[in-house]
C-alpha cells in the first residue's frame, strides 16, 4: 500500500511521509477524479451507440436521448474534474507547508557549520526551500492522474475486448513498446534533472551573493564579478534546462506517437472488420476514440514519470537538510540565576586550526572579556558557548549542559549578538520586537541601555526610522546599537556579545559600556574583543594564542590574566593562517 511501505532511500521516504501527511485531501481527489473519469470514458461508447443505434433518420427521439446521455456524462465529468482539481491543489499546498516547516525546523535545530557542511551554501539552502519543494509538491498534484491512468486501462482493456480481440491484440502491441520508451528515458532524465537542479542551487547562490554582497564589492570595483557570476550560472541553468527539455521532448514524442501508431493500426483492422460486418461503425468510432483517450493517458503517464524522477532529486535535497539531528526535548527543571561553566570548549574543522580549548566559570554579574589576535578564534568560541558551531568539551548553565536545551529554553536563556549587525526590513521598534512582543517600558530601557537615545537623536523619527533592506539606511554603529537592545529585550541570564561596540565612537563607547554595566548586574556577559573601553570595564580577561601556522594542529590555550588591568599574558601574534577557500573565489 503507497502509505504503510517503509522505503528504503532517504527521498523517497520522504517523499511517502509527505504523501502520508496529505492523505485524506490525495483520496479525496482520486475520488473524484475516478468519478470524472468513468464518465470521460463513458462519452466515447455513448457516441458509438448514437451512431449505431440512436441517431436515425425521421426520428428526432434518439438524437435527443443520445445527447442528453451525453450532456449529462459532461455535467459529471465537469464535476469530477473540478473536484479532483480542488483537491490535488489544497493537498499539494498542504504538502508543501508541511515540507518548509520541516525544512525551517530542521535548520533551526542546528549548527551552522553542519548546515553549511550539509548544503554548501545559503543561496542553494534557498533553492531547497523554493524550488525543490515545488518540484516535490507538483508531484503531489500529478499523483491523482496515475488513478485515472489504471482506471483507463481497467476499463477499456475489457471494453475492447468486447467490440473485437482482435482490436484489442492491436492495442495490446503497443504495450511492450511502450515499456522499452520508459525504461530508456528515465535513467538519463533524472541524470538530467539532478544537473539541473544542482544548477539551480549554484545559482541561488550567486544571487543570494548578488544581492548580499554588491554594495561592499561596488566599493572595490569588483561588483561585476559577482553579475558574471550569477551570468555564468544562469547560462549554466539554460543549458541544463536545455538538456533536459531534449530528452523529455524525445521521450514525451515517442511515447505519445506509439498508441497514434495503434489508432492507424485500429482503423485498418477494424475498417475491414466492419467491412466483413464483424463490427458495426459505431464500435469503429468508439474503438478510435478511446485510442485518442490511450494517448492522452500515456502522454499524461510520462509527464507523471518526469515529475516522479524530478521529484525524487529534489525529495533528495531537502531530505539531506532534514536528516540532520532532530531537535532536542525541552529540558526539564532549568536552573534560576546560576553560573556559566565552559570546560575544554574545542572547535576543530578540517583544514583549519583548533580552535580553543577555552574553560571559563562566571558568575552572574561578572563579565568575562575574550581576547586575542586576529583569527585566533574568539567569535567561533563565542559561537560554540551559544552551540552555534560543533564543539568538543561543554558550556553548561549552572548543571544544565546547553547542548541538551532545545532551541527555544537555549534562546531563553544564552542571548547571542554576532559580530556583523543584520537587520530586516521595517523600523528600529520592530527590529526590537523581532524576537516577540514587549511591553513598551521595557523597549525604551532596553533602548536606552544600548544607548540608541544618543545613536539616533539626529533622526526624527526616532524608534520608528525605517531602517531600509537589511538595516543599510543606518550606520555601522546605530545598527550594533539595535541589536545589541534587541539582544537585552530578551532577559537572557547569560549574554554573548561578539565586538558589538567595535564600530562606535569612544564616547558614545563609553556611555553604552558604563549602561551595559549597571544594566547587567546579575547577568553573565562574555565579550569577544580588543577593544580597551571593554577590556577597562571586564571583571576577567582570557588571552587566546595566536592561530598556529595552516597545517600544524592548534595549541591555542587560553590564558586568564588579573581582573580588569587590560593586561594579557600572550605572546605576540604569530601570522594568521589563511583561511582555506569555503565558496567559489571571486576572482578567475
Ligand atoms: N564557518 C567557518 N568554517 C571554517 N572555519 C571558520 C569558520 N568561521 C571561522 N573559521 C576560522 O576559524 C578561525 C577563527 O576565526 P574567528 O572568527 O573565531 O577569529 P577571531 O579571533 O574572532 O578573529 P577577529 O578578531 O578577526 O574577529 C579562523 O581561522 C577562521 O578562518
Amino acid at each position: 500500500m503507497i502509505f504503510s511501505r517503509r522505503p528504503a532511500d532517504p527521498a523517497t521516504r520522504l517523499m511517502h511521509r509527505t504523501l502520508s501527511r496529505v492523505r485524506g485531501h490525495f483520496l479525496r481527489s482520486v475520488a473524484w477524479a475516478a468519478l470524472r473519469q468513468s464518465a470521460f470514458l463513458a462519452m466515447p461508447w455513448l457516441l458509438g451507440r448514437a451512431v449505431d443505434a440512436g441517431v436515425q433518420a425521421g426520428s428526432p427521439r434518439g438524437a435527443l436521448l443520445y445527447g442528453g446521455a451525453f450532456l449529462a456524462a459532461a455535467c459529471v465529468e465537469y464535476a469530477g474534474t473540478r473536484g479532483w482539481q480542488l483537491w490535488a491543489a489544497l493537498a499539494d499546498n498542504r504538502a508543501g507547508t508541511w515540507l518548509r516547516t520541516r525544512l525551517l525546523t530542521a535548520i533551526l535545530a542546528v549548527d551552522t557549520d553542519t548546515l553549511q557542511r550539509r548544503t554548501g551554501t545559503f543561496g542553494d539552502l534557498t533553492t531547497r526551500a523554493t524550488r525543490d519543494v515545488d518540484t516535490v509538491i507538483v508531484w503531489i498534484h500529478g499523483l491523482t492522474t496515475w488513478v485515472v491512468i489504471g482506471l483507463t486501462a481497467l476499463v477499456l482493456v475489457p471494453a475492447v475486448a468486447g467490440l473485437d480481440p482482435l482490436l484489442l491484440l492491436v492495442a495490446a502491441a503497443t504495450v511492450p513498446v511502450l515499456l522499452v520508451v520508459n525504461r530508456v528515458f528515465p535513467p538519463l532524465f533524472g541524470r538530467r534533472a539532478e544537473h539541473l537542479a544542482a544548477a539551480h542551487g549554484a545559482r541561488g547562490s550567486a544571487a543570494e551573493q548578488l544581492l548580499s554582497a554588491l554594495l561592499p564589492l561596488r566599493g572595490v570595483g569588483a561588483d561585476h564579478l559577482l553579475v558574471e557570476r550569477h551570468h555564468r550560472h544562469s547560462t549554466e541553468v539554460t543549458r541544463a534546462t536545455k538538456r533536459l527539455a531534449s530528452v523529455s521532448s524525445v521521450w514525451e514524442a515517442v511515447a505519445f506517437a506509439v498508441p497514434l501508431l495503434a489508432v492507424t493500426a485500429g482503423l485498418l483492422v477494424g475498417g475491414l472488420a466492419v467491412a466483413d460486418g464483424r463490427i458495426t461503425v459505431g464500435a469503429l468510432t468508439t474503438f478510435v476514440l478511446w485510442m485518442g483517450t490511450v494517448s492522452l493517458a500515456v502522454n499524461a503517464m510520462i509527464a507523471r514519470l518526469g515529475d516522479f524522477a524530478e521529484a525524487r532529486v529534489a525529495a533528495d535535497r531537502i531530505a539531506r537538510v532534514l536528516e540532520l539531528p532532530e531537535p532536542a526535548r525541552p529540558y526539564v527543571g532549568l536552573p534560576g540565576r546560576d553560573v556559566l561553566r565552559v570546560d575544554g570548549l574545542t572547535v576543530r574543522r578540517p583544514d583549519r586550526a583548533v580552535v580553543g580549548p577555552l574553560t571559563l566559570t562566571a558568575a552572574p554579574g561578572e563579565w568575562v572579556v575574550l581576547t586575542g589576535p586576529t583569527g585566533s578564534g574568539k567569535s567561533t568560541l563565542l559561537r560554540a558557548v551559544a552551540q552555534l558551531v560543533p564543539a568538543s568539551g561543554t558550556a553548561a548553565y549552572g548543571e544544565v549542559p546547553l547542548a541538551r536545551l532545545d532551541p527555544e529554553q537555549l534562546y531563553a536563556l544564552v542571548g547571542f549578538v554576532p559580530e556583523g549587525p543584520l537587520l530586516l526590513h521595517g523600523t528600529v521598534t520592530e527590529n526590537l520586537l523581532l524576537p516577540g512582543d514587549r511591553p513598551a517600558a521595557e523597549v525604551a530601557a532596553a533602548a536606552h541601555t544600548a544607548g540608541l537615545d544618543l545613536a539616533l537623536a539626529q533622526l526624527s523619527d526616532g524608534l520608528d526610522t525605517q531602517v531600509g533592506e537589511r538595516g543599510w539606511a543606518l550606520s555601522g554603529g546605530q545598527r550594533q546599537l539595535v541589536t545589541l537592545a534587541r539582544a537585552l529585550l530578551r532577559d537572557s541570564p547569560v549574554l554573548l556579545f561578539d565586538d558589538v561596540t567595535s564600530a562606535l565612537d569612544a564616547a558614545t563607547e563609553a556611555a553604552v559600556l558604563d549602561r551595559l554595566r549597571a544594566a547587567t548586574a546579575d547577568r553573565i556577559v562574555l565579550f569577544a574583543t580588543h577593544a580597551p573601553a571593554v577590556r577597562a570595564r571586564a571583571d576577567r580577561e582570557i588571552t587566546l594564542a595566536a592561530p598556529p601556522v595552516s597545517g600544524t594542529r592548534g595549541t591555542a590555550a587560553a590564558t586568564p590574566t588579573a581582573p580588569g588591568t587590560g593586561q594579557t599574558t600572550a605572546t605576540l601574534p604569530a601570522p594568521a593562517a589563511p583561511p582555506a577557500p569555503e565558496q567559489e573565489p571571486l576572482h578567475g
